[in-house]
This record gives structure tokens, C-alpha cells and sequence, in this order.
């Protein structure tokens, strides 16, 4: 299934027709330099064109009131000195004869979008639209917004396509009020919004934009916000608040759609957010929400100032939505003490509304927060008198590089008496095996490894490999005799030749003997920083303990690592369940640009089609219900993540105790 992409020019077609210092940024060429850069990047015409249309009244009416509604209806004929009359009764925003038509057709946008997906149309879709909606209230425009296009689009598909839980992920850098304000005491809508806060100093300047507002009545636990409380937050920080707190959060919602207020003034060069994430942040950020809900997601065009990095970041959310290769996020830096500190407010309070953040630590003591507030108001002294004098230096950052389709997607090792699953290419041994690989074969231990189909299996492997690291073919799965072998054969005689790091994850019982890093650290050091045995008490059945080691440990420590190649092994007998084996491959593709190597024993075959199909990019089944943990495992692994903060740094969830 495709990926929808809504546009229409006639969304253009209105801007600022008098002087408002606050409004100016909100210009047409934001929508036109976005599309431009899917047409020119070949991007447009790989996906499904879907018209917008104008939303009826009853639509804007599940959000807006009427009195509004029939207000914002009066300005098409307005003079100008009406329009500023009645833009002058909100804030930040401003109207024009055709901007209630452009409203319309934004709300109607995602409503076209919303049944695209839900009737199964398209996979997933995005938006372009203006007027941005996530400001706007009930009977108030604000912040550049109309009609909450949104929150419009989550009540519709309730409404009209049955949907029972809808996840809004806003990752706009100003808070979403409107949406807030829309949903905080509906259960059935989880909203997620990170945004520039400072204390309090950052617009729309509201209290109730902070971490500890976390819904009201049956609502509560259904509204997380993470405040950002200075700029220059990077791409660990965004990929930490999504692996320690919205993904885990996410999976145990499990919703029926997900919702993306994509707004884009949260990337680097964007003079409202003075952020510091890169385009491509966006490529991940998207992949990471495209395994909930079955893949059917949602991306509504919100902010996005910087016409430059705005243009690049449309065009890594669409990729990812059209399934191409994740870039690679090159140095992948721990998160900033004030990330930690919102990081760690956030998860105390939304840890009695969600099991799987149960064993969250408290909230930071306040001397840590006063203390930072002195030292931020005094590096900001001291900064904004720099700032005023060098004026906002330009921000510069590297233009994403490109993402290939390899010319196969996914290949298969397999014995001959195997059938080779649909969609996936046979690798059959080609030209004789390098004799000095035959060699480090045949030294292998294991007498499989020896025998002459043995060495024709490695010899594969190792062609598989390769063509892997050329992007040749994107990646693959083999069924061997013996994993464990073929585990440590690849790790220590292929990976080595031709990657520089390989993320080994095995899933199901083993006692991996740990490959001899040549790192300066001693062994038991390195042992204990390079290998992470995660237990879950019912074995891989465990659905929330497993959760909670993938979002907790492996994702962030994955980030941080940033493999050449990705080496998934499942155990025989693992019991790992189909839903979340291919959870697991769909989410592990954000490592090594996709380069993924499966390892299954050839008895185990049962699973190949679960296998090629998330190999092969179709969107997994969602978890059913998540269990609630048990205590220990939580407990365990909590312990097993504060082990390892120290040597890796995107595993820390709390401030430094140190400073
Ligand atoms: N320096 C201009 C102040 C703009 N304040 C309103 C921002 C609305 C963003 C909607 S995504
Ligand atoms: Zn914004």
C-alpha cells in the first residue's frame, strides 16, 4: 500500500496584508518551497495525489463553536480594516478574504488524509497544508491557526471510521494548546507534545504547557508534555524523549491511528524553535511512530519557518513514509542536562498512569531545578547581550545525504530444500569461495561449519554481507544449521572484514560468549559495556518486559553505538511471539541504513514468513493489549539501564546526581 501526499496551491493563496512583527514568518512559500522539494526530489510522484476538499461545518463544528465558526465565516467579505479588527481579538495570528476558505481545505486536508488511511487506501499519508491548526481553540484562533485541523481529524476518525484510541504526536516546538485543551479529559485520545518552554518565558507562555499537566478526570495520563527549557536541544535529546517516554507510552496505549502534528520549526535554523536537530532527525522520528497502529499514520503539515531545513525535513518524513532507507544518524550525542531534567520530570509524573515507565525515578529534588534556574537566567544575561551584539548567527548544517533503495530490498540464505519466501531474492552460492575465508571457516570450531555445505552456507553469508555494505541488497535472512555458530562466524570472521561495528542482537536463551573486542579496556570491562544479557522473566513472551528492554535499552544504546550492520539471532526455542519479532526487525531498521542480517535455525523455519514480510517494510501487527509488567522485570532491567548510563549516555533518564 502507497503513501498519500494532500496539496493544493489554492493553500497559498493568502498571507500578511499589514505590518505584525509576531505574523511575518507565516508566509505562502512555506507550502510552496515544501512541495517544490517533493516534486524536484522525485519524491511527489511516488506517491498516491489525493485532492483535499473543504471541511463542512459539522466537521469544524466537532472542534470549534459556532459562534466562532460563524464569525471566522464574516471575513471573506471583510474590509481591511475589519480584518484587523477582528484579528486583533487573538493572538499571533492574522486573517485575509481566502484564509477561511484556506482553513477549510487545511481541516478537510486531513480529513481526506484520515479516510485515506482508515478505509485502507493508502498506508500512510501526509498533508501539506496552511493554515497550521494545533493553536487554535474552540472559539479562538491563535498562533497562525484556524480550525484545529488535528483535533478535527482525530474526532472524525472516532466518528466516523470507529477508531477507539487515537495517538496525536506533536513534534512542533510550540506546544499544541488548542489540542490540549480539546482532549484533556478524553481517555480515548493520547496527546504527546514536546515544545520550547523556558520556564514559562517561551510562547504561548502557558502553565499549563508544563510537564505536570498531564490531563484532567478520566483524561488524566492522556496529556504528556515535555518542555524544552533551553534551546539547542539536538538529535539525542529528541530521540531520548521518544524512546524513554513516548514509544513505551505509545506501544501500551495502542492506538488504532496515529496522529503527527508535523510541524517543522523543531529543526535546526528555524528562528522560532533555535533548535539544533538535523533534517534527517525527522526520518527517525517518523520510522520510529510507522509500527503503531498497524502502520496507519497520519503527518498534518503545522510550523516550519526556515524555508531551507522546513523543505529538507518534508522530504525525510516522506521518504520514511514511502519506505525507503533510514539515514545514518552520524554522532548521536547524550541528551543535555536540562533535556535530562524534563526527561526525568515527565516520566515521575506520567509513571502512575503507565506501567511501562512503573519503575520511573522521582522527580529531580528542586535544588537542582531552582539551581538550574539561577545559572540559566545568568547564562542567559550573559548570552542574550552576546547575542544581541552578533545578531542570530546563521545556523549551517549538512544537507541530508541521500537514502538509495537498494536494488534488493531483502535476500535469503537458505538450504535448497527450502522453499524461498515471496518478495525476497535466493542467494545462491556464486563463485568459489575466497580460499582464505574457506580457511577461518573451516577453522571454526563447529564440525557443521567444516563440511562442504557448510562452508557454501558461510561463503553465502559473507556474499550477503557484502553486498549489503554496498547497497546492493538491503537485507536479509538466513536459516543455518546452527545459529550459535553461524552468530559467531559472522561476527568473527565476516562482520569484521566488512563493517567496523555489528549490533548483535539475540533474542531467546544463549550464553553468547562475547566476541574478544580489541578495545584498550580490559576484557571484563569491555564484556560489561559491549554485552547486555536482558532476562524477562516469561522468556520473550513477556510483551512489556520486552518493551521495556527495546525503548529503554536497545533503541537508545543503538543510537548511541551506531552499527555498521545489524545481526538479529533468534534462538531456537525463544518463544518470542510473531508480533514482536516483527516489531522487532521493523524497528531495528533504523540502524545501518536497513542493513539488517536475520539468523534463524533451519528448524525453526515457522517464522520465515513473519520474517520476510517485516524484512520486506509491511507495517507489523500491533501488540495486542500490553500486560502489566511484572514487578521484578521492570525492576531489573531499571537496575540493568543505571548499570550501563556510565558507558552509555543515551541510556540516562535522570538528571546527574554529580553536579
Ligand atoms: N517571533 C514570532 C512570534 C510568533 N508566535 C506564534 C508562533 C506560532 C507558531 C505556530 S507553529
Ligand atoms: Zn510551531
Amino acid at each position: 500500500m502507497g503513501t498519500a501526499l494532500i496539496y493544493d496551491e489554492e493553500m497559498t493563496k493568502y498571507k500578511l496584508l499589514w505590518v505584525d512583527p509576531a505574523c511575518k514568518i507565516e508566509v505562502p512559500e512555506r507550502l510552496s518551497v515544501s512541495y517544490e522539494a517533493l516534486v524536484r526530489t522525485g519524491l511527489s510522484d511516488r506517491c498516491v495525489s489525493v485532492p483535499p476538499r473543504e471541511a463542512s461545518d459539522a466537521e469544524i463544528l466537532l472542534v470549534h463553536s459556532e459562534e466562532y465558526l460563524e464569525g471566522v465565516k464574516k471575513t471573506p467579505h471583510m474590509t481591511l480594516e475589519d480584518l484587523k479588527e477582528f484579528t486583533l481579538q487573538y493572538g499571533d495570528v492574522y486573517f485575509h478574504p481566502n484564509i477561511y476558505h484556506c482553513a477549510k481545505l487545511a481541516a478537510g486536508s486531513a480529513l481526506q488524509l484520515v479516510d485515506s488511511v482508515m478505509t485502507g487506501k493508502v498506508r500512510n499519508g501526509m498533508a501539506l497544508v496552511r493554515p497550521p491548526g494545533h493553536h487554535s481553540m474552540r472559539s479562538a484562533a491563535s498562533g497562525f491557526c484556524v480550525f484545529n485541523n488535528v483535533a478535527i481529524a482525530a474526532r472524525y476518525a472516532k466518528q466516523k471510521h470507529g477508531a477507539k484510541r487515537v495517538l496525536i504526536v506533536d513534534w512542533d516546538i510550540h506546544h499544541g494548546q488548542g489540542v490540549q485543551y480539546c482532549f484533556e479529559d478524553d481517555p480515548s485520545v493520547l496527546y504527546f507534545s514536546w515544545h520550547r518552554y523556558e520556564h514559562q518565558e517561551f510562547w504561548p507562555n502557558l502553565r499549563e504547557s508544563d510537564y505536570d499537566c498531564v490531563g484532567k478526570g478520566s483524561g488524566a495520563g492522556y496529556n504528556i508534555n515535555v518542555p524544552w527549557n533551553e534551546v539547542g536541544m539536538e538529535n539525542g535529546d529528541y530521540l531520548s524523549v521518544f524512546c524513554h517516554v513516548l514509544l513505551p507510552v505509545a506501544y501500551e496505549f495502542c492506538p488504532d491511528l496515529v496522529l503527527v502534528c508535523a510541524g517543522f520549526d523543531s529543526a535546526i535554523g528555524d528562528p522560532e524553535g533555535e533548535m539544533c536537530a538535523t533534517p534527517d532527525i525527522f526520518a527517525h522520528l517518523t520510522h520510529l511512530l510507522m509500527n503503531l497502529a498497524g502502520g496507519k499514520l497520519c503527518a498534518v503539515l503545522e510550523g516550519g519557518y526556515n524555508l531551507t531545513s522546513l523543505a529538507q525535513s518534508v522530504c525525510q518524513t516522506v521518504q520514511t513514509l514511502l519506505g525507503d532507507p533510514l539515514p545514518q544518524l552520524a554522532n548521536v550525542r547524550s541528551p543535555c542536562e536540562s533535556a535530562l531534567e524534563s526527561l526525568q520530570c515527565v516520566r515521575s509524573v506520567q509513571r502512575r498512569y503507565w506501567s511501562i515507565l512503573k519503575h520511573a525515578a522521582d522527580s529531580p529534588t528542586t535544588d537542582v531545578s531552582t539551581k538550574r534556574i539561577k545559572l540559566a537566567k545568568a547564562e542567559e544575561e550573559k548570552a542574550e547581550t552576546a547575542e544581541e551584539e552578533r545578531g542570530q548567527e546563521e545556523k549551517v548544517w549538512p544537507e541530508p545525504a541521500e537514502r538509495l533503495r537498494p536494488p534488493v530490498c531483502s535476500a535469503s540464505v537458505l538450504p535448497d530444500d527450502a522453499a524461498c519466501p515471496d518478495g525476497l531474492k535466493r542467494l545462491v552460492s556464486s563463485k568459489d569461495p575466497e580460499p582464505l575465508l574457506v580457511s577461518r571457516i573451516k577453522n571454526r570450531s563447529t564440525e557443521d561449519a567444516g563440511d562442504a555445505d557448510g562452508v557454501a552456507t558461510f561463503s553465502r553469508l559473507y556474499t550477503l554481507i557484502e553486498k549489503m555494505r554496498t547497497n546492493e541488497i538491503g537485507n536479509g535472512v538466513a536459516l543455518v544449521p546452527d545459529v550459535a555458530a553461524a552468530m559467531e562466524c559472522v561476527v568473527q570472521d565476516l562482520g569484521s572484514d566488512l563493517v567496523s561495528r555489528v549490533l548483535v542482537v539475540c533474542v531467546g536463551k544463549e550464553e553468547l560468549n562475547c566476541a574478544t573486542a580489541d578495545g584498550s579496556e580490559d576484557k571484563q570491562e569491555q564484556k560489561g559495556k559491549y554485552y547486555i544479557p536482558v532476562c524477562l522473566k516469561k522468556g520473550c513472551a513477556d510483551t512489556v518486559g520486552f518493551i521495556q528492554a527495546v525503548f529503554g535499552l536497545l533503541l537508545p544504546l543503538g543510537y548511541e553505538y551506531d552499527p555498521g550492520l545489524v545481526l538479529l539471532v533468534r534462538m531456537p526455542g525463544s518463544g518470542v511471539g510473531d508480533c514482536m519479532w516483527q516489531q522487532l526487525i521493523g524497528l531495528l531498521k533504523g540502524f545501518a541504513k536497513g542493513h539488517t542480517l536475520v539468523l534463524m535455525q533451519t528448524n525453526d523455519g515457522a517464522c520465515m514468513d513473519p520474517t520476510a514480510s517485516a524484512l520486506l517494510g509491511h507495517p507489523a501487527p500491533p501488540l495486542q493489549e500490553l500486560l502489566t509488567p511484572l514487578p521484578d522485570d521492570g525492576g531489573a532491567l531499571e537496575r540493568m539501564r543505571e548499570r550501563l548510563q556510565a558507558h552509555w549516555k543515551m541510556l540516562q533518564t535522570t538528571v546527574s546526581s554529580g553536579n
